[in-house]
């Protein structure tokens, strides 16, 4: 777990030896200490290296660990006597040196980075802080502003920056091991006193730093509390002795380590890398499923979709052809393409990649690429036409995939000659900028398809997940009915202010009448339109308030009617200064028109509290999320939770909404759902689900055991 060897002689190298990221797991602390102690007990040896093998330094703390009672010995007393030892320590960082690690190279005496290498204290992002002394040490080796803000956001730095910053003591391009062993020969005999980080003065920091930067938070964390117990660890630094600050980043540690936020981030973190481990319902799998190398894309439509995808697949060095048959939205999409591009080119002071794009109005040009992701607005008609086309056009075996939001995927396979080939990609606006990637497969998507669609979600830098083809998949499934709950609420008594007020507090970025207003309420009118819920499809036989046997709230389609789209139109659930304005500001119009609508239909305003916001919104959405499972269309919890988490604007540190569900107990999940099915018995959806009564049946276990209790996938293979 570390390694020990003597080099030329004098040199002790210690190599930590824990894969993949060589964390800090309690036999590799015991054996760093135990090494480290030998090192310095051997007459022989006159400076130390500590190295990790497989080109990475040290990726932290092990956080399998933290959900258990810690055992073996503690980082600080380790770090502790690495800087008091009277031979000069050398940390040789590659790869990264994160967390744990970047505070054991900091106990050293120097460190020696490869050029490629990056640094960080993420346990902020993780609910915690660097409590094995790296909010103490860092503030005297970089000045507190730089320590503050690395500290508060978890940000990892590049070598070069690390070295302008002081955090590393020189970069090379050479073997960091060979260049890091010369070096602590080289310092054989210096005094050690002011490598010691713990005995340096720390010069005072700017006036109103902390309070600045406290409030910046407060703004941004969303009601995250590690940010905060950062800054107040930090101002320990600044403000007090080495070893009454060590005191206190303990105990504001210890107030930290047991929370609910800290376990929700965690559980996040190992959220993220299962999603990568997808699995079909057919057996088929990432372990066994090979993807195909995507060298010239294609996509078609350039809306804001298209262009987004467009500037991605740019990004990851991608050869692309954009197709737009509209005249002018070729131009428009290429200009904007363009100017986003040379942007990025300005902020990298690199040449821009416009080169990449051929851009065209005819889909013969499309022959000879690999892949083609048509965007197209959601109209299943025209995506039709251009599916049979495509699978005329293009090459044998190049994939065909699908942006759709909410369509069928088999629908658009079973005109194409290739159904194997196809599988949805589902972007989020704006898709250069978001993270998610629902890969949906269909029920004759290959493997191949499937893992070549998530390979190249990798290659984009998006959190990539694996779901099963059903309306509005799993994101925009469970959204629905969130979004009907808040509609609800309105015609019950509540404002839109109200509504958001609550669900921001919760955490959300933004209220979802906020976010409404910014895609424009049309979007979602287009969408009810094509599902027959209002305009020329609608049986206007059943009462208003009520489509296809079931509640209806027809308020988003009368603001549509007005022409009241949102943002765009200055008008939506709020009013803005001018159309295309940001800032929302309550509409007294809008209020007097939920008095008339209330009116009309004998509806009596009730006060709603935040309590019963959150619950109705929250609980559909997550009682969908069950739903879900039981379907098979997310193989597991994370998957719902990584959508929630990176393409809804859930609050992280509440770890997605099958997380937060685990947290409030899924006893009084159900309890709730039952409570409101029973008061809205004409909201079907509000009906627990099979699942969920079948998890509290069985003692409602941990989300972690969840899966045991979803229905096995069976191999087709
Ligand atoms: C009272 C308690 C006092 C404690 C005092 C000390 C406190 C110290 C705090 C810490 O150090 S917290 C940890 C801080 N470190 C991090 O946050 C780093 C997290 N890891 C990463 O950012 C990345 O994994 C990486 C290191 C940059 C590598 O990225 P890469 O893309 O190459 O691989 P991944 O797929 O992300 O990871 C591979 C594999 O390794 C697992 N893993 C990564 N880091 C850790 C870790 N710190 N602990 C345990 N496991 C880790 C990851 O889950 C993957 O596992 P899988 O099974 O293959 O999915």
């Amino acid at each position: 777990m570390a390694k020990y060897s003597r080099l030329h002689g004098s040199v002790g190298l210690i190599s930590l030896a824990n894969p993949p990221v060589n964390a800090l797991s309690s036999v590799v602390r015991h054996a760093i200490s135990e090494k480290v102690a030998k090192a310095f007990r051997d007459p022989e040896v006159t400076c130390v290296v500590i190295c990790g093998e497989n080109g990475v330094f040290c990726g932290g703390a092990d956080i399998r660990e933290f959900a258990s009672t810690m055992r073996g010995p503690p980082l600080v007393p380790m770090i502790d006597a690495i800087e008091e030892g009277e031979k000069p320590v050398v940390a040789a960082i590659e790869g990264v040196a994160f967390g744990g690690g970047l505070e054991l190279a900091l106990g050293c005496h120097y460190r020696i980075a490869h050029y490629k290498a990056r640094v960080g204290l993420p346990e902020v992002t993780l609910g915690l802080l660097p409590a094995a002394g790296g909010t103490q040490r860092l503030p005297r080796l970089t000045g507190v502003a730089p320590a503050l803000q690395l500290i508060t956001t978890g940000r990892h730095v590049a070598a070069p920056e690390a070295l302008k910053l002081g955090i590393v003591d020189q970069v090379t391009e050479q073997n960091t091991v060979e260049v890091a062993v010369q070096f602590a020969k080289s310092v054989v005999g210096q005094a050690l006193h002011n490598r010691r980080l713990s005995l340096r003065q720390l010069s005072c920091p700017p006036d109103g730093l902390f309070e600045e930067t406290m409030a910046q938070i407060k703004q941004r964390a969303r009601g995250a509390v590690a940010p905060i117990a950062c800054v107040q660890a930090v101002k320990a630094a600044a403000t007090l002795p080495f070893k009454a600050g060590m005191d206190k980043e303990r105990d504001l540690m210890a107030t930290l380590f047991n929370s609910g936020q800290a376990k929700a981030l965690q559980y996040s973190f190992f959220a993220q890398r299962s999603v990568a481990k997808w699995n079909l319902p057919n057996g088929a799998h990432s372990g066994i499923s090979k993807a195909r190398a995507v060298h010239r894309a294609a996509v078609i439509g350039l809306g804001t979709m298209g262009r987004g995808i467009v500037v991605s697949l740019v990004r990851a060095g991608i050869s692309v052809i954009a197709m737009e048959t509209n005249e002018k939205q070729l131009h428009t999409g290429k200009k904007m393409v363009i100017a986003i591009l040379e942007k990025d080119a300005q902020k990298h002071n690199a040449a821009p990649r416009a080169d990449l794009v051929h851009f065209t109005e005819r889909l013969s040009d499309l022959s000879n690429v690999d892949l083609v992701i048509e965007a197209v607005y959601e109209d299943m008609v025209l995506k039709k036409d251009i599916f049979k086309q495509l699978s005329m056009i293009c090459k044998p075996d190049a994939f065909l995939c699908t942006n759709t939001s909410a369509l069928n995927v088999d629908e658009l396979a079973a005109v194409t000659g290739r159904p194997e080939m196809v599988v949805g990609m589902h972007f989020f606006a704006p898709a250069h900028v978001m993270k998610l990637l629902e890969v949906v497969y269909g029920q004759h998507s290959s493997p191949e398809a499937v893992a070549t669609a998530m390979q190249l979600g990798k290659r984009l830098g998006k959190v990539s997940v694996a779901v099963g083809n059903c309306p509005g998949f799993v994101g925009n499934r469970m959204m629905k009915l969130y979004v009907e709950q808040a509609h609800f609420l309105l015609e019950e008594g509540a404002t839109p202010e109200q509504v958001d007020e609550a669900l921001e507090e919760f955490g959300f970025a933004m209220g979802i009448f906020k976010v409404s207003d910014l895609s424009g309420l049309d979007v979602g009118w287009r969408v009810r339109k094509e599902a027959g819920l209002t305009g020329a499809g609608v049986d206007w036989k059943e009462p208003p308030r009520r489509r296809q046997g079931r509640r209806y709230s027809p308020l988003a389609d009368l603001l549509c009617e007005k022409g009241h789209l949102g943002q765009k139109t200055s008008r939506g659930w709020y009013l803005y200064e001018k159309p295309g304005g940001r800032d929302p500001k309550p509409d007294q119009g809008l209020h007097s028109f939920l008095v008339e609508y209330r009116s009309k239909y004998g509806l009596k305003a009730r006060r709603i509290d935040k309590d019963e916001v959150l619950e109705r919104c929250l609980f559909s959405l997550i009682n969908e999320g069950f739903c879900i499972l039981d379907d098979g269309i997310a193989s597991g919890p994370e998957d719902v939770d990584v959508i929630y988490v990176h393409g809804y604007g859930w609050p992280r540190h509440r770890g997605g909404p099958m997380f937060y569900a685990d947290m409030v107990g899924l006893s009084k999940v159900l309890e709730r759902l039952e409570f409101y099915h029973q008061a809205h018995p004409d909201v079907p959806y509000l009906k627990p689900s099979p699942l969920l009564r079948k998890l509290v049946r069985n003692g409602s276990p941990p989300i972690r055991e969840w899966r045991e209790f979803l229905k096995r996938p069976h191999s087709h293979l």
